[in-house]
């Protein structure tokens, strides 16, 4: 069975506790086709809400589905890995293989058993990485840049319609977040992409909604332009710095720009997504010590 909406994802209620750590704590969301941003803080649960989403972690309660399939049964399982494609953290490269035999490993997994035609399809991905140059590179001899796109190649094979990437933009260069936001949008046309980031301003050009996570729970859902909007009225620029901000710095112009509750007639800025974001995540922490 699939739903007849565009919902591709969807989690109610799901809770997981590692020993006396609640990594999740009570969160529901649902994806749809385009880019959704994961945002939270170190430690927040964004790895590990999206393994929960990648069938790798079973939550101790709640309920996960994906296409319509109940991701918490076997063959639902099974039915959800058939259409994922998942980016972790560590993707447990062996250095000693090349960039296609890591992909080609990956594909066999992924149960392409035809020999050519998996090879075509390992051609394909690592084609649309920009990767068919350096197929034949050992892992070790690449950058770490060049490793998060074979990475990123063996999560597209089999043209999945989910697509789960963590932090698939750590440490690389300007240039290289580029061409992977690029890829990011295309990819997002017609599938669902859940990213989890750092990267605020990936999030503003990339993602069509956006999720922020804190202490296990869901913060904000919504578009990026509401998450810059939650700092409505709480951006100033001033001569000197202000006690009692949230966040204050010295711009590059001598004046400083300030997050926080602006005294009376404050010269007040535009928010971007990063104020918004610090405005939920940081009151949080000041309001509501544990
Ligand atoms: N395997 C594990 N065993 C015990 N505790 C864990 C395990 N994995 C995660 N945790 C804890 O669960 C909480 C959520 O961790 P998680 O890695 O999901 O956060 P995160 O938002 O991805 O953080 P980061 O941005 O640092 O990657 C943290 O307190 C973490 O220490």
């Amino acid at each position: 069975m699939t739903l007849a909406t565009d919902t591709a994802v969807r989690a109610d209620g799901v809770v997981l506790r590692y020993g006396r750590t609640t990594a999740l704590d009570g969160v529901s969301l649902s994806l749809g086709t385009g880019v959704t941003g994961l945002l939270g803080p170190n430690g927040a649960g964004k790895t590990t809400l999206l393994r929960v989403i990648a069938t790798a972690v079973r939550p101790d309660s709640g309920t996960v589905s994906a296409f319509g399939h109940d991701a918490l049964t076997g063959p639902g399982r099974l039915a959800v890995r058939r259409r994922l494609g998942y980016l972790p953290q560590d993707p447990g490269f062996h250095p000693s293989f090349t960039a296609f035999e890591f992909v080609d490993y990956v594909a066999i997994l992924k149960e392409l058993t035809v020999r050519s035609a998996r090879h075509a399809e390992v051609r394909r991905v690592l084609a649309q990485v920009g990767l068919d140059e350096q197929r034949g590179k050992r892992i070790r001899a690449l950058s770490g840049g060049m490793r998060q796109r074979v990475a990123l190649a063996a999560a597209l094979v089999g043209d999945p319609a989910l697509l789960i990437l963590d932090e698939p933009t750590v440490g690389l260069d300007p240039e290289q977040r580029m061409r992977f936001r690029e890829l990011f949008a295309d990819l997002g046309e017609d599938r669902a992409v859940l990213l989890s980031t750092h990267q605020t301003e990936d999030v503003m050009s990339l993602c069509r909604t956006v999720v922020v996570l804190d202490e296990g729970r869901v913060r904000f859902d919504g578009t990026p332009v509401e998450l810059a909007a939650q700092a409505a009225g709480r951006v100033w620029t001033s001569e000197t710095r202000a006690t009692g901000a949230l966040a204050s710095w010295r711009t590059g112009t001598g004046s400083y720009r300030q997050v926080g509750d602006p005294p009376l007639g404050a010269d007040l800025l535009e928010p971007t997504i990063e104020d918004g974001y610090l405005t939920l995540v940081g009151l949080r922490a000041t309001e509501d010590p544990r």
